[in-house]
C-alpha cells in the first residue's frame, strides 16, 4: 500500500516529501501505522489546498508575489530573515553600479567628472561577483559614481544592456544601506533581486468570506525560475494545479532577455504565454494574467519611450486615455488575442483530439494590472482573484 501511495506522490512531483516515510516502513509494525497516518494526513492537506502556480519569464515578478503572500498571509519577515537579505541587497547595489560603469564605454558615454575615473576603475577591478567586504571606502566610490552625470546618462539607457529593476531604488538609499546596523524594511525586501532556481512552495491560510460559506481556505503557492534554463523543471508541478498566475513584466517592452540578447523580453513573454495557454497539462487550470510592473511602465512611457518602436502595430491601436493608458491596454490586447487564436502546434493526433474537445468548453482568462512591489495593490488583486477562484474553480471541482 505504501508503495502505491509513493507512486501517486511521485506523479504529483512530491517524491521528496514522502521518501523518508517509505524508508521507515521496514522498521516495525507501529512505524508502519504511523506512516500510514502521515500519508493520509498529507493527502488530505493536498486535497484540501488550492494550489496556485506562478509562471512567467525571468524577472517578471513571481518571487515578489510570494514575498507579498508572506507579508499579507503569513507573519512577514523576522529579524533573522531581514538580516539574511542585507548581503543580497548590498550585492544588488554592486551589480547595479558595476553594470552601469561597465557599459559606459560600449555606449560611448564618458564620466562627467574626471575625478571619478579612479572610482570607476575600483569598481571594475572588483568584478561582477562583488567585494568580500562592503567597506566605507567601497560605498564612498559608489556614492561618487552615482552622483556623476555621465553615470546617470548611462543609467537612463539601461534598456540597452542588463540592469536590475531595483538599481535606482537601492542606489538612492546607499547611505542607509551602508550603515553597519542596516536592517531591510519590507519595501527593501520586496525590491531585492535574487534569481530563483528550482521550485519553491509556500503554504498559507486565508479567511473565506461569510457570503461564501466562511471558514478558512488553505493555499499552496509554487514559485519557479522563469529564465529559459529553468523552464524544463516546470512540468513537475503541473498536476493538480487549480490556477496559474502568469506574470508579465510590461515595462520590459524595450529590453532584451538576459539569457539571449537577441530576443525582446515582451515577445518572449507572449511566446511563453501561448505555450502555457495551449499546454494540454494545464487545460484544467484557471489562468490569470498579472500585467505587472505598471509603475515602471508608467515611468518609462512618461519619459517618452514608446512601444511603437518595438511593436509597430501599436500605431493602429485604438484606445482611450493618455499614452500610458493606451500602452497598457495595447499590451493586454496582445495577450488577449492569443487566447482567441485557434492554432494548435506540435501536437500528436491523439493530443490534438484531446485539446480540441477540451477547448470546446468555454475557457476564461482573467487579466489584472499589477505592481507587485506595492502591498496594497497586491492585497486588492488577491482579494479579487481569491473570490474568482472560489466561485469559478472550487464550485467546478466540488470542494464545497
Ligand atoms: N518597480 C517594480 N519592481 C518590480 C515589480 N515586480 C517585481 N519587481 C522587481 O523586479 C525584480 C525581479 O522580480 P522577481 O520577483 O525576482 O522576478 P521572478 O519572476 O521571480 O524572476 P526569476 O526568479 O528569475 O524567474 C525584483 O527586483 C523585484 O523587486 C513591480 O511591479 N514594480
Ligand atoms: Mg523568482
Amino acid at each position: 500500500m505504501i508503495y502505491k501511495v509513493q507512486r501517486t506522490i511521485v506523479l504529483r512531483g512530491y517524491k521528496m516529501q514522502l521518501l523518508p516515510c517509505v524508508k521507515k516502513y521496514d522498521e516495525n509494525e507501529s512505524n508502519s501505522k504511523q506512516i500510514d497516518r502521515e500519508i493520509k494526513q498529507w493527502i488530505k492537506s493536498y486535497n484540501d489546498a488550492i494550489k496556485l502556480l506562478l509562471l512567467g519569464t525571468g524577472e517578471s515578478g513571481k518571487t515578489t508575489i510570494i514575498k507579498q503572500m508572506k507579508i499579507l498571509h503569513i507573519q512577514g519577515f523576522n529579524a533573522g530573515e531581514r538580516l539574511e537579505k542585507v548581503q543580497h541587497i548590498r550585492h544588488n547595489i554592486h551589480e547595479s553600479i558595476y553594470e552601469i560603469v561597465h557599459n559606459m564605454s560600449a555606449l560611448s558615454i564618458p564620466l562627467r567628472d574626471p575625478r571619478n575615473i579612479q572610482s570607476q576603475q575600483y569598481i571594475l577591478q572588483i568584478g561582477l561577483a562583488g567585494p568580500g567586504d562592503y567597506t566605507e571606502e567601497y560605498f564612498d566610490h559608489v556614492r561618487s559614481l552615482w552622483r556623476d552625470a555621465g553615470v546617470r546618462e548611462c543609467f537612463k539607457r539601461a534598456n540597452e544592456y542588463q540592469l536590475i529593476d531595483s538599481a535606482e531604488y537601492f542606489l538612492d538609499r546607499i547611505d542607509l544601506i551602508a550603515k553597519s546596523d542596516y536592517l531591510p524594511s519590507d519595501a527593501d525586501i520586496l525590491r531585492c533581486r535574487q534569481k530563483t532556481t528550482g521550485i519553491q512552495k509556500i503554504e498559507f491560510k486565508v479567511k473565506v468570506p461569510k457570503s461564501m460559506h466562511g471558514g478558512v481556505q488553505d493555499f499552496w503557492m509554487f514559485d519557479v525560475g522563469g529564465q529559459r534554463g529553468e523552464r524544463k523543471k516546470w512540468i513537475q508541478v503541473f498536476e493538480g494545479i487549480h490556477a496559474i498566475w502568469f506574470l508579465v513584466a510590461c515595462s520590459d517592452f524595450d529590453q532584451n532577455l538576459r539569457e539571449d540578447n537577441t530576443q525582446n523580453r515582451l515577445t518572449e513573454s507572449l511566446v511563453l504565454f501561448q505555450d502555457v495557454w495551449q499546454s494540454r497539462f494545464l487545460l484544467e487550470a484557471g489562468l490569470i494574467v498579472f500585467l505587472n510592473k505598471q509603475d515602471l511602465l508608467e515611468n518609462k512611457v512618461s519619459r517618452g519611450n514608446t512601444i511603437a518602436h518595438y511593436f509597430p502595430q501599436y500605431d493602429n491601436f485604438d484606445a482611450p486615455g493618455n499614452e500610458y493608458n493606451r500602452t497598457k491596454l495595447f499590451i493586454k490586447s496582445l495577450f488577449m488575442d492569443l487566447t482567441k487564436k485557434r492554432e494548435r502546434r506540435n501536437l500528436t493526433a491523439s493530443a490534438e483530439r484531446f485539446v480540441v474537445s477540451e477547448a470546446s468548453r468555454a475557457r476564461e482568462c482573467y487579466f489584472h494590472f499589477t505592481t507587485a512591489t506595492d502591498t496594497d495593490n497586491v492585497r486588492t488583486v488577491f482579494r479579487d482573484v481569491h473570490q474568482m477562484i472560489l466561485t469559478h474553480i472550487l464550485n467546478n471541482i466540488g470542494v464545497y
